[in-house]
């Protein structure tokens, strides 16, 4: 079969502090409307400020927005993916990695990502937005490749190795996530070492009441998002134990790796730790894998692609460890269904009071599955590419132009 080229790669943003229209959610998902569970004082490193405690929005959490990537084939076939880079993202597709794609046949998706890394090193500092931006382009191509040969991306990856992928809900609402057959619930953190011993003591008190409503079998964990130090993380793990905390997930920033190192040391045997979700480097998640980390959850929006997320997979792997990747939606679930070290994954709630499902990137992909009872099927990916179509309708802008 004679592939096609690629001919164009055009670059839209939505949301994120360059635009008009606010809280649409989409590929910045933190980019929520008022009074959303995501944005109701929760822990993070800029907790210790009064003006940032109460929201992350305040402090910027959605200042980037959403970007959305297209590639165009000679064909007229064409590919999309978004992830969070915004009008940043825009610049860099446009006016720097559009040379590496341009020209190219659909299949050279490894050639392009490897460019695009090595020729942003200079500015990337390998994570970040730029990583953000990359990501982005490796997973339209990936689109594309698939709406070419008419094959979903899992089955470009190898296939499927289980039938279903079966889901744990993050959200405010374990207790509802395990009315609608979730297998376990993520609670955000709402305290963090800012607030000493009461701050464990009122996230504990949250903990045991949602143990109280789900019973002992249904998982409940912790996502502390960087907000901790080793000491604090210590005292919340053993302070959670009693009530059958299965793991404690980012509690450092992302490259206290040291700090990793020692809560493993520190925690009770058999509690979980995990972290990735803001690591954009192989090397990075090397190093978390050599600190004991249980459960790597690279973001494949934000860790490199699918290209990066199949290579991290293998670190975890070569380890014993599970990879578990951040919420993001089908661009997770088309490589996650191939990996034998994925036993379960993600879905970000992200309906306001997190009492029903709503797709993670709504409203921009439409078709986005949704898990049913906590699953979705290798056959309900079963449509080329990542299986969605981008919703036009939606308020996107094409700042730059190449
Ligand atoms: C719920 C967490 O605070 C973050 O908003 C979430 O995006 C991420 O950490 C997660 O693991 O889902
Ligand atoms: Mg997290």
């Amino acid at each position: 079969m004679k592939l096609p080229t690629i001919t164009h790669i055009r670059a839209y943003s939505m949301g994120g502090a360059a635009a008009k229209i606010h809280g649409q959610g989409g590929g910045d998902y933190h980019d929520q409307g008022k009074d959303h569970w995501i944005d109701n004082h929760i822990a993070t490193p800029m907790s210790k400020y009064k003006e940032y405690e109460q929201s992350r929005q305040s402090f910027g959490l959605n200042v980037l927005g959403t970007l959305v990537v297209e590639v165009e084939a000679s064909d007229g076939t064409t590919g999309f993916a978004i992830s969070t880079a915004g009008t940043i993202g825009c610049f860099i597709v446009e006016h720097h990695l559009s040379r590496f794609v341009e020209g190219k046949r659909v299949d050279q998706i490894k050639l392009i990502h490897d460019q695009m890394l090595n020729s942003t090193l200079f500015y990337s500092g390998g994570g970040g937005v730029v990583i953000n931006t990359i990501s982005a382009v490796d997973l339209a191509l990936w689109d594309l490749y698939g709406k070419v040969v008419k094959l979903p991306v899992y089955k470009l990856l190898g296939g499927a190795v289980r039938d279903e992928i079966h889901f744990y809900a993050t959200g405010a609402r374990p207790d509802l996530a395990q009315k609608m057959g979730f297998i376990g619930g993520k609670l955000p953190t709402h305290w963090s070492s800012a607030f000493g011993d009461e701050g464990i003591e009122k996230d504990i008190a949250t903990l045991a009441d949602m143990r109280e409503r789900v019973g002992d079998k249904f998982w409940l964990m912790f996502d502390c998002w960087m907000s901790q130090d080793v000491n604090y993380a210590t005292k919340l793990a053993h302070a959670a134990a009693p009530y059958k905390l299965k793991w404690m997930e980012e509690c450092f920033p992302p490259n206290q790796i040291e700090s990793y190192r020692e809560l493993k040391k520190n925690m009770p045997k058999g509690m979980l730790m995990t972290t990735g979700e803001h690591t954009g480097t192989l090397e990075g998640f090397k190093e978390l894998s050599d600190a004991g980390v249980d459960i790597l959850q690279p973001d494949v929006g934000w860790c490199g692609g699918v290209t990066s997320l199949c290579e991290i997979a293998a670190i975890a792997k070569s380890r014993g460890q599970l990879v578990v990747p951040h919420g993001s939606s089908v661009y997770s679930h088309h490589a996650v269904i191939t990996f034998t070290n994925t036993p379960f994954s993600e879905m970000l709630m992200t309906a306001p009071k997190a009492d029903h499902v709503r797709p993670q990137f709504d409203p921009v992909l439409l078709d986005e599955p949704v898990p049913h009872d906590g699953i979705i099927t290798a056959e309900e990916l079963d449509k080329p590419g990542f299986g969605v179509e981008l919703n036009r309708s939606c308020p996107l802008e094409r700042p730059f132009e190449h």
